[in-house]
């Protein structure tokens, strides 16, 4: 990790909008500039220290050093959290939030939720052999949309789905400072909170009865550490925080799948998956691939780190994607190499799509394996268990927008079942998804 002393500061009064406007180039253009990995600037008015690398992500993900509160934007959490959910909570209250949270994820609940997303999607391929063509992504976010809801245990109406898609859809494609953007993403965040409020309610009242282990009982029955039952607007922000980023993994998969066709080799490789190659592919999608920027917190105490003083209330911000693409962590940082996972000591700190640190005590994404799951077996259904063409188009993605997907969403055509196609989604069901 590359650190001037003293820390140097980013040219400009406040870069709000640089970040704005260079989105995932931002921080790294600036550590460019300035020669180091750590510098200060200001964001939206606010004294912010910027840092990247393994030792900055521990250090940031330390809770004895940082807390949440008042650190995220308020405008992510009108439109892509939800104002009161576990992200910006700490102490004894998040551990209290993420124990549910992590109640729900247990090993059987994942196996549970590959096994509907798989036949959510080999449902879906009925459907795509008779169309001339099929806009990739956004079968991906319906598909995910209605896997979601039947895993957390309530239902999901045919002629609700593809507004209660759009909705989610909208919440997260609202971050990355665009204006219209947000209020699209607010405005589908207050009918989609208003809908899983009556999902609560109904399930409080015992007029909805889902299994206890799903989302939904869990989060309506949860007691607070007062005792306390969460009021009903938190309970339902906290129920789409159970199944809504799920189908944030819809980016991936566009990503992963347009990769399969960009390295013609890796969808060879998939199709054999020895070695678990569909582990080391998805793992290398999410670190590839841009998807989250950055994280905030802000100093809970005085302290000094690398000679520099961390002085109480800063607000720090630490670089996701640089830290994922960082040359001093990864050899090659700038390529699509897959295999590069095959010897991965697996580092917390330097590998972080999803947030780093400890899944219990600290905020790294409660449905980290969730997603790594959902991508591994939808990969090789690509590989295994369908065939289609891709057509000439434009898979160029902006770095510009945040978030971003392959402009032309990933057009696929004449899809085609494989002849042993129901005994080889037998086989991917039955798979063992653990992780090694
Ligand atoms: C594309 C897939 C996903 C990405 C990139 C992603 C990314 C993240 C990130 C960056 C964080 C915040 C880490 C921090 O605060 O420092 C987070 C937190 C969280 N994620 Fe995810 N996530 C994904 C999928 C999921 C899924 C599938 C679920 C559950 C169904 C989920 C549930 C959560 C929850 C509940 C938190 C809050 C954790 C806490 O504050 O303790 N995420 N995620």
């Amino acid at each position: 990790m590359k650190v001037k002393t003293p820390i140097p500061r980013a040219k400009g009064i406040d870069n709000s909008l640089s970040l704005i406007k260079e989105g995932f180039h931002f921080l790294p253009n600036q550590r460019k500039e300035v020669e180091s990995d750590i510098f200060k600037t200001r964001i939206l008015g606010q004294k912010a220290i910027c840092m990247c690398g393994e030792e900055a992500a521990e250090v940031f993900y330390d809770p004895d050093k940082f807390k949440r509160k008042g650190a995220l934007p308020k405008p992510l959490k009108m439109s892509l959290f939800g104002d009161g959910s576990l992200h910006a909570l700490d102490g004894e209250d998040h551990r209290n939030r993420k124990r549910m949270f992590l109640s729900m994820f247990t090993p059987e609940r994942v196996e549970d939720l590959k096994k509907i997303a798989l036949e959510h999607l080999a449902a879906k391929v009925d459907v795509w052999e008779k169309s001339d063509q099929v806009i990739f992504f956004g079968e991906m976010q319906e598909i995910l949309t209605r896997a979601g809801c039947e895993w957390a245990g309530f239902p999901l109406e045919e002629e609700e789905v593809h507004q209660r898609t759009e909705e989610i859809v909208a919440m997260i494609d609202s971050f990355g400072g665009s204006l219209s953007r947000f209020r699209d993403g607010k405005k589908a965040r207050d009918s989609h909170e208003e809908w899983l409020e009556g999902i609560i309610k109904a399930v409080r009242k015992g007029k909805m009865n889902p299994p206890a282990y799903t989302a939904a009982y869990i989060v309506a029955h949860h007691r607070e550490n007062n005792g306390k039952r969460l009021d009903v607007r938190t309970a339902a922000i906290e129920l789409s925080n159970a199944f809504r980023p799920l189908i944030a993994t819809a980016y991936f998969l566009t990503f992963g799948a347009a990769a399969m066709h960009e390295h013609p080799e890796t969808a060879h490789k998939l199709m054999e998956n020895k070695d678990h190659y569909s582990h080391m592919f998805s793992q290398e999608v999410r670190r590839y691939y841009p998807f989250v920027p950055a994280m905030a917190a802000k100093v809970k105490e005085d302290f000094v780190w690398q000679d520099h003083k961390f002085k109480k209330n800063t607000l720090v911000i630490l670089d996701i994607f640089g830290t994922n693409r960082h040359p001093d962590l990864w050899s090659d940082a700038d390529s699509f190499i897959p295999e590069r996972f095959r010897d991965w000591k697996g580092s917390p700190f330097s590998f972080i799509p999803q947030g780093g640190g400890d899944h219990h005590i600290g905020h790294r994404c409660a449905g980290e394996w969730l997603t790594v799951y959902v991508m591994r077996s939808f990969f090789q259904f690509l590989a295994q268990n369908i065939t289609y063409d891709v057509p000439e188009q434009d898979l160029s993605y902006s770095l510009e927008r945040m978030p971003t997907f392959p402009v032309s969403g990933l057009v696929i055509t004449n899809v085609r079942k494989q002849a042993d196609f129901n005994e080889k989604l037998n086989e991917l069901d039955k798979s063992y998804t653990a992780i090694r």
